[in-house]
């Protein structure tokens, strides 16, 4: 198992079944785990690109060491960000996280002082539309940085805000928009299913739930198309025994509370972004709910695709109530006119 701290990393997996193909991710955070081909087992070059240089040459040093103790053989190297634009993967987690509040961990014993929180990654003071911008920026540059990409490239981009990023990504990228997408509400569909299952009784695997829409405040979870094992949730269990408010808050705020006490969320992201490149790299044609282009709103959010080896394969129509329609909706356009404030910026 391989489990990198926060960063941004530019990982670079060559896959020896589909050698000479080189494999490129970039992840703040990223873990291989053991059930998953891809990682040690099978990754040997990985290659990471950052603007904190020393960052870079630490990360690179403590992968290097996890490569040696699995006896993966994987190499890892610092490079340009024109090489990360050549590899199969590109994941982008540049920026930072906004800090939720001032009064978070470490904000507190540096209250009033100016400059960069290291533990937070807030600058103090900023306010979210701020951040917002800083983040835009940074995306900005290491997309155009990677410019050209090669042609089959695939970028996913992890930072936040997702769908705004993904939606700026896509623009600059020069590729088909089915090569470029955003983990989207991933994490958050995996999260409330390990939720409800605790409740139920039942194991996560057995039950199919998504989270869409537009990662953070807009998501909307899509209780009406829930089942466990195809039959409908509200068949199986009462919604007020599976106490979906509860858990649809619970869904939101963790990652908040997760964040707020050790400053990052690497594993469940590591985990769920190590599974998104698997299903690419492996052509696993796994549904997923990523960010990707939505025509009628034109801008990026997650509904269920099909992932394979040249991106998202095809979208899946999910019947949805129209109440979770309108929520998405709204929240869509929501996000349209902060890509438009962003553009003029
Ligand atoms: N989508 C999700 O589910 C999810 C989950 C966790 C974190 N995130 C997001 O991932 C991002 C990174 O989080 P983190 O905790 O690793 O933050 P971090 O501050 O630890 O790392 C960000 C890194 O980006 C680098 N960077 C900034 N501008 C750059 C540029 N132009 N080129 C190259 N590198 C650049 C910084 O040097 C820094 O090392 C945040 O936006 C966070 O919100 C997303």
């Amino acid at each position: 198992m391989v489990r990198s701290p926060a960063g941004v990393i530019t990982n670079q997996w060559k896959c020896p079944k589909q050698a000479p193909e080189k494999h490129l991710v970039h992840p703040t955070s990223c873990e291989f785990d053991d059930y998953l081909p891809v990682g040690g087992a099978v990754a040997y070059a990985l290659i990471l690109v950052d603007v904190k240089v020393d960052l870079r040459d630490a990360q690179v040093r403590d992968l290097s060491d996890v490569a040696y103790a699995t006896g993966a053989g994987m190499r890892v190297r610092v490079a340009t960000h024109h090489e990360a634009g050549q590899c199969d993967i590109v994941m982008i987690t540049a920026g930072s996280r906004y800090g939720f509040g001032k009064e978070t961990f470490q904000t507190k014993k540096k209250k009033n002082q100016p400059g960069l929180c290291s533990f937070v990654k807030q600058i103090i003071g900023e306010t979210s539309i701020q951040h917002m911008h800083r983040n835009a920026s940074a995306i900005r540059n290491v997309v155009k940085a990677m410019t050209p990409f090669r042609s089959d490239a695939i970028v996913l981009v992890v930072s936040n805000p997702v769908d705004l990023l993904t939606s700026i990504a896509q623009e600059l990228a020069g590729l088909p928009k089915f090569q470029v997408f955003g983990s989207g509400t991933f994490l958050e569909s995996v999260r409330i299913r390990g939720l409800l299952a605790e409740k139920a009784g039942v194991a996560a695997s057995s039950i199919q739930l998504f989270v869409l829409g537009v990662h953070g405040d807009g998501q909307v979870v899509a209780w009406s198309s829930a089942t466990i094992n195809g039959i409908p949730l509200d068949k199986v269990l009462s919604p007020d025994t599976s106490g979906h408010q509860e858990l649809a808050k619970e869904c939101k705020e963790r990652a908040e509370t997760i964040f707020t006490t050790k400053g990052a969320t690497p594993f469940g992201t590591g985990s769920v972004v190590a599974s998104i490149c698997a299903s690419i790299l492996f052509d696993k044609r796994e549904v997923r709910p990523v960010s990707h282009f939505q025509p009628e709103f034109d801008c990026c959010f997650s509904l269920p695709v099909v992932l394979g080896r040249k991106g998202i394969m095809k979208t899946i129509e999910m019947p949805l109530g129209s109440d979770e329609n309108a929520a998405i909706a709204r929240s869509a356009h929501r996000l349209k006119s902060t890509i438009e404030l962003t553009d003029k910026k």
